[in-house]
């Protein structure tokens, strides 16, 4: 049975008679760090759908900009409708899936303790499909994770929720992971457009084109803002709950007492700013599937970050477990390098230039732990697999339609039949509830329990701390 609550922070969905007219609405589902998500009945012809209310503009237009684009895409989730009002904010009316890959990880850990190869194959065949969907029309999701992978009760696996995606500039993808175009992150502060909700999306989009193209191409990129004063007011969506924010530090003032940070960073005041309280910026995205590049402050990234996001998950349903699980940035960088080792020039040519590499630097790890070894159980061919999207050089990266195409997918055992996909149920206490705790909390950031003793010292432009 899925989690149904009686909403608490918003009431407005109810009181909105163009949709209550149209649907039946029984209970909440889900909440999102942008969203609240309900179920309902079309009564029309009784179809379940999810009524997603978004309360922030620049993610309500982003999922429907990027939804309309993939409409026909088998592996994208449906969008039926929306409805947008200025004051009451949008409501976007998706197919309604039951379940998630997150419940699929968790399900098999507490059961049999593996997913079987084939259904593994069935999984990692209908992401990657989805994922070339996007990436053939150039959009970046920038926030997969398994519980944005959302699965139909008949086991079709659709990605979900592109509040935070982006159409790349110049759309030229050629299946070649070294022709995809970056793009310089860019916000908007303009106002939202006036939608009318009888106008269907498409119509919308076609005639919001040239703000889109203002928001996408014409406006102050993050690099600008960060080297900014801090103290003056910044866009929200900038610093606090955009995924492609630079994530320079997840890290308060107050854990500089923290005896436990270890490795070695510093933080240079004129570039990481300082906010009006005294704490360093922090940022709030989905950590532990960032690539690294995400993590050093690039802003000028490009379709890859998604694949190393791919990595992740493939590593998750491989183990059962997350494989990068960091409670901070700085320990999620750590994290990587335990397994995959240092970033360096030699595994990364010019990763030097990245912001923030020259500032938050590492001990070198001797014996990095290696794939093989987290993925103990499972195939060569399987850890061939993540390995091929664990690349800290995003161009080394394996495209979706590579892997779709390669070995892996199409030798023996063969990917099951969808009909032969166990489907676990979401509860109460199911993984989507995890999931989106997670995501608000984050963990904490004093946890670096596996590093040594600090050193604080001031410099000319802030203070360093380094780690032994
Ligand atoms: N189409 C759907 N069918 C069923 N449940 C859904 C659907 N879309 C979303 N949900 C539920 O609502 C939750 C929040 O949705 P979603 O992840 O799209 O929102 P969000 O605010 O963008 O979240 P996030 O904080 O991950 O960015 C999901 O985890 C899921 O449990």
């Amino acid at each position: 049975m899925e989690k149904q609550q009686a909403p608490s922070k918003s009431w407005s969905i109810y009181s909105r008679s163009e949709i209550t007219s149209k649907y039946e609405i029984s209970g909440r589902v889900g909440s999102g760090a942008y969203s609240d998500v309900y179920k309902a009945r079309r009564r029309s012809d009784s179809v379940m759908v999810a009524l997603k209310e978004v309360h922030d503009y620049q993610s309500a237009f982003r999922e429907i900009e990027a939804l309309e684009t993939l409409k026909n895409s088998p592996n994208i989730v449906v969008l039926h409708e929306y409805f947008w009002s200025e004051d009451e904010g949008a409501v976007l009316v998706l197919e309604y899936l039951p379940t998630d890959l997150a419940a699929v990880v968790k399900s098999a850990a507490n059961k049999d303790g593996i997913i079987s190869v084939g259904e593994v194959k069935r999984w990692i065949d209908q992401i990657l499909r989805g994922v070339d969907s996007c990436h053939r029309n150039s959009i970046v999701h920038r926030d997969l994770k398994p519980s944005n992978l959302l699965i139909s009760s008949d086991g079709v696996l659709k990605i979900a929720d592109f509040g935070q995606a982006r159409i790349l500039i110049a759309p030229q993808f050629t299946g070649n992971s070294h022709t995809y175009n970056q793009f310089d992150e860019q916000l908007s502060s303009d106002p939202a457009p006036e939608v009318d909700p009888t106008v269907d999306s498409s119509q919308f989009i076609q005639e919001h084109a040239e703000q889109l193209h203002r928001e996408k191409y014409i406006l102050e990129p993050v690099d600008n803002m960060r080297t900014n004063d801090f103290t003056n007011d910044i866009d929200e969506e900038s610093v606090t709950h955009d995924g492609a924010a630079s994530c320079v530090a997840t890290c308060t003032t107050s854990d500089l007492e923290d005896p436990f940070q270890q490795s070695c960073y510093s933080y240079e005041s004129e570039v990481v700013g300082i906010d009006g309280n005294g704490s360093l910026t922090s940022c709030v995205g989905t950590r532990w599937f960032r690539a690294p590049e995400l993590l050093y402050g690039s802003t000028s990234y490009g379709l890859e970050i998604d694949l190393w996001s791919l990595g992740c998950i493939f590593a998750e349903l491989f183990s059962l477990e997350p494989i990068f699980p960091g409670n901070s940035d700085i320990d999620q960088l750590g994290r990587i390098f335990s397994i995959l080792g240092n970033l360096t020039e030699e595994v990364w040519p010019g990763c030097v230039q990245l912001p923030d590499y020259k500032i938050i630097s590492f001990g070198k790890v001797e014996k990095p732990i290696g794939l093989e070894a987290c993925l103990g159980n499972r195939s060569s061919d399987e850890v061939l697999v993540v390995k091929k999207l664990l690349c800290f050089d995003p161009v080394s990266r394996a495209t979706a339609v590579e892997l779709l195409n390669g070995k892996y997918l199409n030798e023996e055992p063969f990917p099951v039949p969808l009909s032969e996909l166990r489907i676990p149920c979401k509860d109460d206490e199911d993984s989507s509830v995890e999931w989106n705790d997670y995501n608000k909390d984050f963990g904490s950031d004093s946890d670096f329990d596996e590093f040594g003793s600090s050193h604080l010292t001031t410099t000319e432009n802030g203070f360093s701390i380094r780690f032994s």
